[in-house]
């Protein structure tokens, strides 16, 4: 049987990351592929409700890293381990490294225990794969005016946003094997055609 992959999307808010998973997901099924398209927070009933909890209720922030995790947990045991077991890919639109750039450079909480967390909750398991599509803070600002109404982190100002993009840029210098940077700045088109070179280079699929 084909060995299951796992795939995650990084990204502030609006740098285009839902746009192109589920183009990315037909690639996929194109080549045979089995795949499973999730998201976190959320994924399963209880981690959606988690979800709207995280997004919607004030909260501290060691409260909203630990129902990230929650969630994370329920997700993780009930639908991606599963389906990695049965040789699907699993596209998940942000996972671990939101916790580090949002939680953790973002609102400044304790990255020592983000990581105590991150142990305990995922045994081990890490993206195969992480796609971070990487921009300037105003143009995903730009984008999301024109799109949406801000919840409890879209609503945040720029520097956030700045200390996020930052977090994921350590993210990714500590793991470099793992990250695959676009620039998310670029043309739909052009983007598009980052993300399937750093596939092509991955594969077979
Ligand atoms: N490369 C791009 N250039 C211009 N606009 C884009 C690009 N990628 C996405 N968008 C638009 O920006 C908005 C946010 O994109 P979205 O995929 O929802 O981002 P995310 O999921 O990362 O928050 C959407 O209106 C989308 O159509
Ligand atoms: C996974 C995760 C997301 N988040 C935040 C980042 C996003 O602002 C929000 C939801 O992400 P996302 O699904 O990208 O939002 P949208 O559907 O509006 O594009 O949750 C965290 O703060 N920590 C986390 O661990």
């Amino acid at each position: 049987m084909t060995a299951g992959r796992f795939l995650s999307f990084e990204g502030i808010d609006g740098a285009g990351k839902s746009s192109h998973i589920e183009w990315l997901a037909g690639w996929l099924r194109e080549r045979g592929r089995e795949v499973l398209v999730t998201r976190e927070p959320g994924g399963t009933e209880l981690a959606e409700r988690l979800r709207e909890l995280v997004l919607h209720q004030p909260m501290d922030a060691l409260t909203e890293a630990l129902l990230v995790f929650a969630a994370r947990r329920d997700h993780l045991a009930t639908r991606i381990e599963p389906a990695l077991a049965a040789g699907a890919v699993v596209l998940c639109d942000r996972f671990t490294d939101a916790t580090f750039a949002y939680q953790g450079a973002g609102r400044g909480f304790d990255l020592g225990v983000l990581a105590t967390l991150e142990t305990w909750v995922q045994q081990g398991r890490q993206p195969d794969l992480t796609v971070w599509f990487d921009l300037p803070t105003a143009v995903a600002a730009a984008r999301r005016a024109a799109v949406r109404a801000p919840d409890r982190f879209e609503s945040q100002d720029e520097a956030f946003f700045e200390r996020v993009r930052s977090g994921y840029a350590r993210r990714a210098a500590a793991d470099p094997g793992r990250f695959v940077i676009l620039d998310a700045a670029a043309t739909p088109d052009a983007v598009r055609a980052q993300l399937e070179a750093a596939l092509e280079s991955r594969g077979p699929w």
